[in-house]
């Protein structure tokens, strides 16, 4: 079935740059900077990452991001993703990025999307890969920062498909950032936001209502609130679910017990993505094993799954 899985065309449209970024790149990127790391080697790292909850995987999460300093460090991180959607027949993905997590440590912006777009060129030219950029606002800041964020975007504003919203959900709803996503809206991007990962589903009707976010990111709690689910079913709005992520963080105690199979049969227009797969234990194709594996996932849901991530692209081919 691993194989089967792996050769099945599929879009990924929820993944981190960042949290692509694999021990052994990490200790590389380190060496080639001359950061000293508070891990001895790369064993170690890997041993602590046994996480409670989203916070405690984002602390080491914008640790691990410290490595990354120059044009080159960005190209190398997204190249060695596309590398991986390669080998995953992975066709098309629209990857967040963080801008803020490099800016506040003195990376200029255009440092970072200059690696990063020169490797999604490269995804396309050499690859076969098509890919849209999303910039992500980190939510735990302030809306004033998004906005200075935004403005930095704007020179480049072609580079990117959306904008969208992540990092710590609790006590951080959409609402604090409405009007920064109107202001991206009236910019011309498509939005997005994490909602209903940890949060609750108040938090996804936020996003619906006040971000006008086009995907749903995890949206998993969606399924506690009925006159959600029939909205979400009704408008057939895609949500990007990430089972390893979801498992790893506690959002659901085993596999055994994800609801992504649940929401589909139900007409959710839900899609599998690995979110931050250095950190999680895998990239799609062991997202979807472990649905087979654990829930019994069968080939025609596998094939429904993949069928919605291509139709959820913001960016039609
Ligand atoms: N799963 C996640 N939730 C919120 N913010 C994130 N940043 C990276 N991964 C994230
Ligand atoms: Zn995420």
């Amino acid at each position: 079935m691993y194989d089967w899985l792996n050769a099945l065309p599929k879009a990924e449209l929820h993944l981190h740059l960042e949290g692509s970024l694999e021990p052994e790149l990490l200790f590389a990127l380190a060496e080639r900077n001359k950061i000293a790391l508070p891990w001895n080697d790369v064993e170690t790292l890997r041993a602590a990452y046994a996480f409670n909850n989203l916070q405690e995987f984002l602390d080491l999460y914008y640790q691990g991001a410290d490595v990354l300093r120059t044009e080159q460090d960005f190209y190398d991180l997204t190249w060695a993703y596309l590398l991986r959607c390669k080998a995953q027949n992975v066709v098309h993905t629209e990857p967040f990025f963080d801008p803020q997590t490099h800016t506040d440590r003195g990376i200029p912006f255009q440092v970072v999307l200059d690696g990063i777009s020169r490797a999604l060129k490269d995804g396309q030219q050499q690859l076969g890969i098509s890919s849209g950029l999303i910039l992500s606002f980190l939510r735990h800041l302030s809306e004033e920062e998004a906005h200075k964020t935004l403005d930095q975007a704007m020179p480049f504003r072609d580079a990117f498909v959306a904008v969208g919203l992540d990092s710590s959900e609790m006590g951080h709803p959409p609402s604090k950032f409405q009007r920064v996503f109107d202001r991206a809206r009236s910019e011309g991007f498509l939005t997005v936001a994490h909602a209903g990962e940890e949060g609750p589903p108040e938090y996804i009707w936020e996003a619906l209502d006040l971000l006008k976010i086009q995907r749903i990111d995890h949206g998993v709690r969606a399924i506690e609130d009925e006159r959600l689910m029939q909205r979400i079913i009704d408008e057939q709005i895609p949500l990007t679910v990430c089972p390893l992520s979801n498992t790893k963080l506690c959002v659901f105690d085993h596999m055994r017990e994800h609801n992504i199979l649940e929401m589909l049969e139900r007409g959710v227009k839900v899609t599998v993505n690995s979110d931050d797969p250095a950190y999680f234990g895998g990239y799609v194709t062991e997202n979807f094993h472990a649905l087979h594996t654990h829930l019994g996932m069968t080939q025609d849901q596998a094939r429904r799954l993949a069928q919605n991530s291509l139709d959820a692209r913001l960016l039609k081919a």
